[in-house]
């Protein structure tokens, strides 16, 4: 046995110094054998690669756990897993069925199994003593087999970013902003230039009533630019688009401003272009507001002066930068109304700036709308194509406009007393806010009937009206070409002296000539 084992000892001296002899002749070759060996071997009993998400990376909340968090709140968690909790996210309007600590689920892409932990730590800070709070330490660990290596790190966490991106922007609460100072007081300099509240208009394009061909030609704009990134860039264009609200007062223009921040659920900018000082305060405003929103100018033909030419307006711009000049231009102004607009130097050359010049690329998917009652009294300028891309005229109502109203509040497509109603809404201008306030009051009890029976009443009082105020027109029209005449005629009898003057002379001549002949030399 002795002998045995001493034989045993020297082969294995001599196969270490066989090896040793290797190794000392082909070191890395060999070295790197074993180790690929050894992976081979770990692979093959543990073939899985494991990539963690912490909550939070170098002290500051980690986007990429967020987005996972929303991305798995949507994904039907597997049977297996037991605990689970209901959460609710910031800035989410409903709560998520999530994994509870330890607990897992799967998910499949591309032909890949991968396998999602929730993992919670409760730490404790010792340096605080005996008071420090626990923190809690969150985190997700995805496992998958290592042959989707390269689907997972190049395509799933990329979809998963997306998805989760998608998610939060989808159950976001809206909000809607407005400026009321140009940061100068304790307010802005710390919370900024807009101040906001949520956004919880009920208006849809449903409720909208307007003509269908027009809402949906609308709605396929609206659409076509919410996913035109790849076009935009392509064409060199920034990602943004123009509408221009045009029509009489209560005709949806503001209605319609809603239905299209819902449609798209996008944050809402209530530009109040009085409270803006200058060129410089709009843009540090465009600089405050973020990717998909509007931003809403209403009244614009009353919000400033912006009618003057854009040449004009930068000489005003230039000498404004001078604020003793102002002053002093203000002070010989007595219309303290032009004061103001004077005093304002926010300009139409600033504003097109913003809209379509280099300032309009500040931010990305954005939509600008404009409201006014008078398009006609707008700078043609600030409205045309390009700036403005789309004009839509919100008009009176019509019969299409009507039905809408109708199903909206009577709950009713069709009634006998359509057709009279059609036949009035061709002849009468009738706001749609105005109809409206008709179907409104509905009476439980009377039924739709009630409601009509007003609205057919009130149209036909307003038929009479139009009818008495345009009899009145002609009638102003009539005298105001007769008295025009008249006055042509007055200026003309201005010069009749003279001519009368020369008939009488005549006149007296011949007299004078037949009673003393003989002077008539
Ligand atoms: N086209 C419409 N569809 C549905 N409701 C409408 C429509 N137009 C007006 N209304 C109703 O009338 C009310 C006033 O409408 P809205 O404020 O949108 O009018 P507007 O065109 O903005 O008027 P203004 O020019 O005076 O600002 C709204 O509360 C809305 O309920
Ligand atoms: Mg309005």
């Amino acid at each position: 046995m002795g002998t045995s084992l001493t034989e045993v000892g020297s082969r294995l001296a001599g196969i270490m110094f066989i090896w040793g002899t290797i190794q000392q002749l082909f070191p890395q070759i060999i070295r790197r054998r074993i180790e690929t060996f050894w992976n081979r071997l770990e692979n093959y009993f543990y073939p899985y690669v494991e990539i963690t998400i912490d909550e939070f990376s170098s002290g500051i909340n980690n986007e990429i756990y967020n987005h996972v968090n929303n991305y798995l709140s949507t994904k039907s968690i597997s049977n297996d897993a037991k605990h689970l909790k209901a959460e609710k996210f910031k800035n989410i309007k409903s709560c998520a069925v999530i994994l509870d600590e330890g607990e897992s689920t799967i998910d499949e892409f591309q032909g890949a199994k991968l396998c999602w932990r929730f993992h919670k730590e409760t730490l404790r800070d010792d340096s605080q003593g005996h008071n420090s709070l626990p923190i809690e330490k969150k985190s997700y660990s995805l496992t998958f087999n290592q042959e989707y290596r390269e689907i997972v790190t190049e395509k799933y966490l990329k979809y998963v970013m997306e998805e989760g991106k998608a998610i939060e922007f989808k159950n976001k609460k809206q909000r809607i902003y407005c400026n009321d100072n140009n940061g100068d007081n304790y307010y802005t300099r710390w919370y900024g230039m807009w101040k906001h509240i949520n956004f919880e208009h009920p208006a849809t394009f449903d409720t909208l009533a307007m003509d269908p061909k027009k809402k949906e030609e609308i709605k396929n704009d609206l659409v076509a630019f919410s996913e035109g990134k790849n076009f935009y860039s392509s064409v060199g264009k920034a990602w943004k688009r123009g509408y221009l609200l045009y029509g009489p007062p209560g005709t949806g223009k503001s209605t319609m401003i809603a239905a299209i921040a819902n449609f798209l659920n996008y944050d809402i900018y209530d530009l109040e272009l009085t409270s803006v000082k200058n060129n410089l305060g709009l843009k540090k405003l465009l600089m405050e507001t973020t990717s998909k929103s509007i931003i809403v100018v209403e009244d614009i033909d009353c919000s400033v002066d912006l009618t003057g030419k854009r040449k004009k307006k930068k000489k005003e711009e230039n000498s404004d930068d001078d604020d003793s000049d102002s002053d002093s231009d203000s002070d010989s102004d007595s219309d303290s109304d032009s004061e103001k607009k004077k005093s304002s130097k926010l300009t139409l050359s600033g504003l097109l700036n913003c809209i379509d010049g280099i300032w309009s690329a500040c931010g990305q998917e954005r939509i600008i709308i404009f409201t006014t009652n008078y398009k006609e009294k707008l700078d043609p300028a600030l409205i045309r194509r390009g700036r403005m891309d789309m004009h839509i005229e919100m008009s009176y109502c019509k019969f299409e406009a009507f039905k809408v109203l109708a199903k909206n509040y009577l709950r009713i497509e069709t009634h006998d007393l359509f057709e009279e109603i059609q036949r009035l809404l061709e002849e009468v201008n009738m706001s749609p806010c105005d109809v409206a306030e008709y179907l409104i009051h509905k009476n439980t009890s009377g039924g739709p009937e009630i409601c009509l029976n007003n609205l057919i009443q009130a149209l036909k009082e307003a038929k009479e009206e139009a009818k008495e105020k345009a009899n009145q027109d002609q009638k102003e029209t009539k005298e105001e070409v007769k008295e025009n005449q008249d006055s042509r005629e007055a200026k003309e009898n201005k010069k009749l002296p003279a001519k009368l003057v020369t008939t009488s002379y005549g006149r007296l001549k011949k007299l004078f000539k037949k009673s003393v002949p003989y002077l008539s030399s």
